[in-house]
């Protein structure tokens, strides 16, 4: 068997034995763990296509497959259809709910993930083929590879460690899986008000691995994302496309109309232009202002990792309150466009903007609705057009804060620390889990992002990657954390029942 060294694991302390043995199976197992995430990732499991919801589906039970392999007890829950723009309805992939092991004693962990991916064509400039893995120079490219099938299998990757080295679990583990969070987790929060007092009934902590780490080098710890409200603006004009040489210059166009709106949004400095829209935002305290202050950070490798040559801020402070504590408008396409190459010279009678508003904590879901739609109304009505328009709200996700003092906030900082030897930054994300500000209001458990994804991962993105340090260094984590955790949930379990009897 070839023996690959992940690199960068560098082991703080003395391990114990249970480590030693768990961490030399991982290395010695590499190219089984890589087998397993090319063949996750050769799944064309893109939920935002309705016509690739087979490819889900598939994904779903392969998955599913994997953990009854690991003696998992697994259900595939279905959750109903999704309704297309165009009032078709589409099954919704099924949910996994998978659990390992039910001792009383131990506390049970939940970890979440999705394995359905964004879409990915070779044509969006990918230098490698999106769903066949490719390692070059230590990372491995691919659509899904660190969002999210490359940590969904760290933790499995991590639970067949024990198994098969016989180590008991020191938790008891349970699994939610899904295929719909690329498109705003549909049916999911259903699901888990109905799980309420069953799946999740003895649940201790909920982790989810998503997301990346703010540098290269430096794991991290996620205690907070934005929420996001997607929105499409349509505007119709006749009952046909139209000649533009034919009726150019003598009708108000579609598509001028949408692009005017579209480009009332934000302007040139990022700054939202709906009145309103930052009313409901706090200021950044000066505790967080200091939390950022001791955060290292380097303007340029970031900017590397993002491959983009200037950002609209200078300090490493105005940039994570924009990304963390501030909205921001992304536009991100118009449906019914013509975008292929060569010239079309056609007036489209219909076209639809879409673009999304990420929102921070204390601010209104229905109010933002309410202050978009106002506010495109009132400049298309400006315009005079006899073109008809339609703007709603597709999906809407909540921000979500978790409390860093939880218990597993601490097992998290010292497994890192026992595997990079350093200890991570605590950070906040600018994306959205829409899952997690559920799991915390409906389950009330403590939720831990974890992510395993270095800076330059490039979610969503053509040269989508994770490193095998970072995957292989990750299981280890994982490994570690189970441990930590169950250590410290008896220390604070005896601290408890000691303080009763007192
Ligand atoms: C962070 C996660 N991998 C992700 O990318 N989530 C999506 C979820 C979403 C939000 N609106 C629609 N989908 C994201 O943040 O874009
Ligand atoms: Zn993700
Ligand atoms: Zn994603």
């Amino acid at each position: 068997m070839l023996f690959l060294d992940a690199g960068s694991s560098s082991f703080s302390g003395s391990l114990s034995l249970e480590e030693k043995r768990l961490f030399q199976y991982i290395d010695e197992h590499q190219d089984e763990f890589v087998q397993n995430l090319a063949e996750w990732v050769a799944v064309e499991s893109d939920s935002i296509q309705p016509q690739l919801r087979g490819e889900v589906t598939r994904m779903m039970k392969i998955a599913a497959a994997r953990l009854q392999d690991l003696g998992a007890k697994t259900t595939l829950v279905d959750i109903g259809v999704q309704q297309l723009p165009d009032g078709q309805n589409i099954s919704l992939p099924p949910v996994i709910l998978a659990k390992l092991g039910e001792d009383p004693l131990k506390p049970t962990v939940c970890f979440y993930g999705h394995v359905d991916v964004m879409p990915a064509k070779i044509e969006d400039g990918w230098k490698t083929r999106p769903y066949i893995l490719t390692e070059i120079d230590g990372n491995f490219y691919g659509r899904g590879t660190t969002d999210n099938k490359g940590p969904v299998l760290a933790w499995i990757n991590a639970l067949s460690t024990y198994i098969n080295l016989n180590i008991d679990l020191p938790v008891n583990i349970k699994f939610l899986i899904e295929g719909m969070e690329e498109s705003g987790s549909n049916g999911l929060e259903e699901l888990i008000q109905k799980e309420k007092d069953c799946f999740f009934s003895n649940v201790d902590y909920i982790v989810i691995s998503d997301n990346l780490w703010l540098t290269t080098k430096k794991p991290a710890l996620t205690y907070g994302t934005r929420g996001n409200a997607c929105f499409s603006v349509e505007v119709s004009g006749g009952e046909k496309d139209l000649h533009s040489g034919g009726v150019g210059g003598i009708i108000n166009e579609p598509m001028s109309d949408l692009i005017a709106l579209l480009d009332s949004l934000v302007n040139s400095s990022g700054c939202i232009l709906i009145p309103g829209i930052y009313d409901d935002v706090i200021p950044l305290t000066e505790e967080e202002m200091k939390q950022y202050e001791q955060i290292e950070f380097d303007l340029q490798e970031y900017k590397a990792n993002i491959g983009v040559k200037k950002i609209l801020y200078d300090t490493k402070e105005e940039i994570f309150s924009h990304l963390w504590r501030l909205p921001s408008l992304s536009i991100h396409g118009i449906e019914g466009a013509f975008y292929e190459p060569g010239i079309k010279t056609v007036i489209p009678s219909r076209v639809t903007g879409k673009f999304s508003i990420r929102q921070v904590p204390h601010m209104d879901l229905s109010k933002v609705e309410h202050q978009v739609k106002e506010y495109l109304e009132n400049v298309f009505s400006k315009r005079k057009s006899p073109n008809k328009l339609m703007v709603s709200m597709q999906m809407g996700a909540m921000p979500w804060v978790a409390n860093i003092d939880d218990p597993q906030y601490e097992a998290a900082k010292k497994a890192i620390k026992r595997v990079f030897n350093q200890d991570p930054d605590m950070i906040r994300d600018g994306s959205t889990i829409p899952i997690a500000r559920m799991f915390q209001d409906i389950t009330e458990k403590s939720v831990l992002m974890f992510p395993l994804g270095a800076a330059d991962d490039g979610e969503h993105s053509q040269k989508e990657k994770i490193s095998r340090s970072n995957y292989i260094n990750g299981t280890k984590v994982f490994a570690s954390f189970l441990l930590e955790i169950s250590k410290l949930h008896k220390e604070l379990q005896k601290a408890s029942n000691l303080k009763t009897v007192t």
